[in-house]
């Protein structure tokens, strides 16, 4: 069996595709009429210079998340929402985790995450945070675990058109469960906080 489901320059195909994907979405938000269908014609030529000439493409680096073969052959793609290059929901974290710690660095984020205006959505907030402390809970204990809470807090809006950093500690191990809390950042601004609970599976 090949080691990877489809080849380089597919993976580097489609990750090309989710970006004009993303686009899209934003373009959707922000243009109308005729000005819309230029922008989404434009785009459209775009991904079918792409497909009807993928060597274009070839980049210097890996694609980010080429799909894989599970150990039982079937074909594993990363849908995370969060995080998946391939997925154009994802807002895409750049991550470091050390021991008990994650620092993430995310956006600006584009207009289709915005809640107030200008602002991201205060369901994004915690999605941003849950990612993160679920990563360095993963980190430390070195499996998955369920979130089990998560309270947030609210502090200031967070604003769309700026870099946000995201940090995530753990906090406390206590048999099945542990502890972690962070916040969101945009500049030295504490925008949210978050703590909650995180139990490892039976
Ligand atoms: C795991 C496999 C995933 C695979 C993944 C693969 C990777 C893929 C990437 C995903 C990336 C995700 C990134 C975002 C993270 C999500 O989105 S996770 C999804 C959202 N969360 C959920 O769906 C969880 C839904 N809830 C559940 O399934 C169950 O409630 C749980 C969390 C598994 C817990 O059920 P349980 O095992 O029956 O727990 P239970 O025995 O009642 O309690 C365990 C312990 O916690 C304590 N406890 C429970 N609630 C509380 C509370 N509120 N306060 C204090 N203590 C409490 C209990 O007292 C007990 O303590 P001990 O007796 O052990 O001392």
């Amino acid at each position: 069996m090949d080691a990877t489901p489809e080849t380089t320059a597919d993976s580097v195909l489609a990750e090309f595709a989710a970006g004009i994907c993303r686009r899209m979405a934003e373009g959707l938000l922000e243009h109308t009429g005729g000005e819309l269908r230029s922008f989404l014609s434009a785009e459209s030529a775009r991904l079918q210079a792409a497909l009807a000439d993928p060597a274009t493409l070839e980049p210097a680096e890996q694609p980010h998340d080429p799909p894989r073969f599970s150990r039982k052959g079937h074909v594993v793609i990363n849908t995370n929402p969060v995080t998946s290059h391939r997925n154009v929901l994802a807002p895409l974290l750049t991550e470091k985790l050390e021991d008990d710690r994650a620092v993430a660095t995310v956006g600006p984020l584009p207009r289709q995450y915005q809640g107030p205006r200008g602002m991201l959505h205060g369901g994004y907030v915690g999605v941003l945070l849950d990612q993160v402390l679920w990563d360095v809970v993963f980190h430390r204990l070195g499996h998955a675990s369920f979130t089990r809470t998560l309270n947030l807090t609210y502090e200031s809006p967070v604003p769309l058109g700026e870099e946000l950093t995201v940090e995530g500690r753990v906090t406390k191990i206590d048999g099945r469960k542990t502890f972690a809390e962070g916040e969101l950042r945009s500049g030295d601004t504490v925008c949210a906080r978050a703590e909650g609970l995180w139990v490892s599976p039976r």
